[in-house]
């Protein structure tokens, strides 16, 4: 499923300015343009001591890029309230001053856009928006809705949902798709995420995006767009890759694999996966577009159940960490990748630091005490690969039950995670950290801070 609609102009990037004060917006809107925004939306109802007819023809004359004009009303928690006559008063001026864009709610859009009216405004593209629950919308909902705000006379239609889980992007990449009219369609937040960083794959006429000084919660950094994702190369053919995990911001996913793609002239995209459900997760993105997936916390164990065929190393590991939906017949192929690509990244180490005490041996791990904190899918990996290298394994674990299945599968050790404290490591062994601890924004943790090993 890629956008239906031929010749649709590219996806555009509006970043949303939230500003007190109009030479602010000015400022901003001159930032934005140099980091490659397309258009900018000012929220006039942030604007301290706003004075329609003397404000907007100041943000006009001094504009940079296309401008919407957006408004909200009192209902929806905007900074500055003001009386409904007035902020539809002072959107109607906008248009007739010169604004490229008007948002308009659906609620008000059909007496807003009165014949008397809509004439004023025959140079301004008035985007019409609605607020919908996703969870509780079918897509039959959503198109009765998209024709009713059609018949408003918008030029381009907004749907804004509130995703509370990852599969209800589902139904907005299924409007965007078959809409015959210019539409913005995405959810905010974490789970809202990825429609809009796939929005151009399905036809979306904008994308949002802040500043990234946290002026905007919910809408990813233009910064990250631009550099990360790169919507301008993203199109209905473009295969999807991301990382299914909980939480996913952490991962630098996203900036490896985007530039690699670039780099080898594959059209794909990488996108962080925020994923409640795996169940509902695979029976939604069940279509090829969904081309793979790596597999992060809390993930990698459970996630086994849902693929079809796992590689035999994976299987004994107990984990899986990449997927791949085989193109010939769709099914979902597990494999694991942590096992080689943690063992090799530390061997290589301990030759950098010549850590090696016989270069005959194949590895420097073979004989060295191998000290794991963590059992579940990532700790299991490298307790698998730390004994093919002849490394001998202790594992922590707060759940000790798991630590001695972990320890008896390599023949290692298992000990309960409290020990570690007072655990007295032998000289040059070796400390591997595959707990959630240390994790971002938490970067300072470690499971060790109080224990000798450091
Ligand atoms: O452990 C990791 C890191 C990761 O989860 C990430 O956060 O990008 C991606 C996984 O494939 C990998 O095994």
């Amino acid at each position: 499923m890629g956008s239906e609609g031929k010749g649709r102009s590219p996806t555009m990037i509006c970043v949303v300015l939230m500003c007190g004060s109009v030479e602010q917006v000015v400022s901003e809107m001159g930032v934005a343009r140099e980091m490659g925004a397309d258009v900018v939306e000012i929220r006039l109802d942030y604007l301290e001591g706003f004075q329609p007819s003397r404000d907007i023809e100041f943000l006009l004359s001094n504009k940079t890029l296309p401008v919407i004009f957006s408004f909200r009303p009192k209902s929806e928690g905007v900074q500055y309230k003001t009386d409904e006559k007035t902020r539809l008063n002072a959107l109607c001026l906008a248009g007739k001053l010169g604004a490229d864009y008007i948002d308009i709610e659906f609620k008000v859009a059909s007496d807003f856009l009165v014949d008397a009216t809509r004439k004023q405004l025959a140079n301004t593209k008035i985007i019409v928006s609605c607020d919908v629950n996703a969870e509780n919308s079918s897509i039959e909902d959503l198109s009765h809705l998209v024709n009713g705000m059609q018949s408003t006379g918008a030029d381009i239609i907004e749907i804004v949902t509130n995703a509370t889980d990852i599969t209800h992007l589902d139904r907005i990449f299924n409007l965007l798709s078959h809409s015959m009219v210019p539409m913005i369609a995405y959810s905010t937040g974490v789970r809202g995420l990825i429609s809009q960083l796939l929005s151009p794959k399905f036809g979306g006429f904008m994308v949002y995006a802040s500043m990234g000084n946290g002026s905007v919660p919910g809408l990813p950094t233009l910064d990250s767009i631009k550099q990360a994702y790169k919507p301008e190369l993203v199109n209905a053919e473009t295969k999807v890759f991301g990382l299914i995990s909980k939480p996913v911001g952490h991962s630098k996913g996203p900036l490896l694999h985007n530039p690699t793609f670039r780099h080898v002239g594959y059209n794909g995209i990488y996108v962080p996966m925020h994923v409640d459900d795996l169940k509902e997760f695979f029976r939604v993105y069940s279509y090829s577009d969904f081309a793979g997936f790596s597999v992060g916390f809390p993930y990698k164990e459970a996630i086994m159940a849902h693929c079809d065929e796992i590689h035999p190393l994976a299987k004994s590991i107990g984990a899986v960490n990449t997927i791949i939906r085989r193109p010939t017949d769709g099914k979902l192929i597990g494999y694991n990748t942590d096992c080689e690509g943690a063992i090799s990244a530390i061997e290589d180490a301990l030759r950098e630091k010549r850590c090696v005490e016989d270069p005959s041996i194949s590895s420097p791990l073979n004989g060295k005490q191998f000290v794991l904190a963590g059992a579940g899918g990532a700790g299991r990996a490298l307790a698998f690969g730390a004994k093919s290298r002849g490394a001998r394994v202790i594992v922590f674990d707060i759940d000790y039950e798991r630590a001695k299945s972990l320890a008896l599968s390599v023949s290692g050790e298992a000990h309960c995670f409290e020990d570690i404290i007072n655990f007295h490591p032998e000289d040059r062994a070796i400390l591997a950290n595959a707990t959630p601890l240390g994790m971002h924004p938490n970067t300072d943790r470690i499971p060790v801070a109080a224990c000798r090993i450091l």
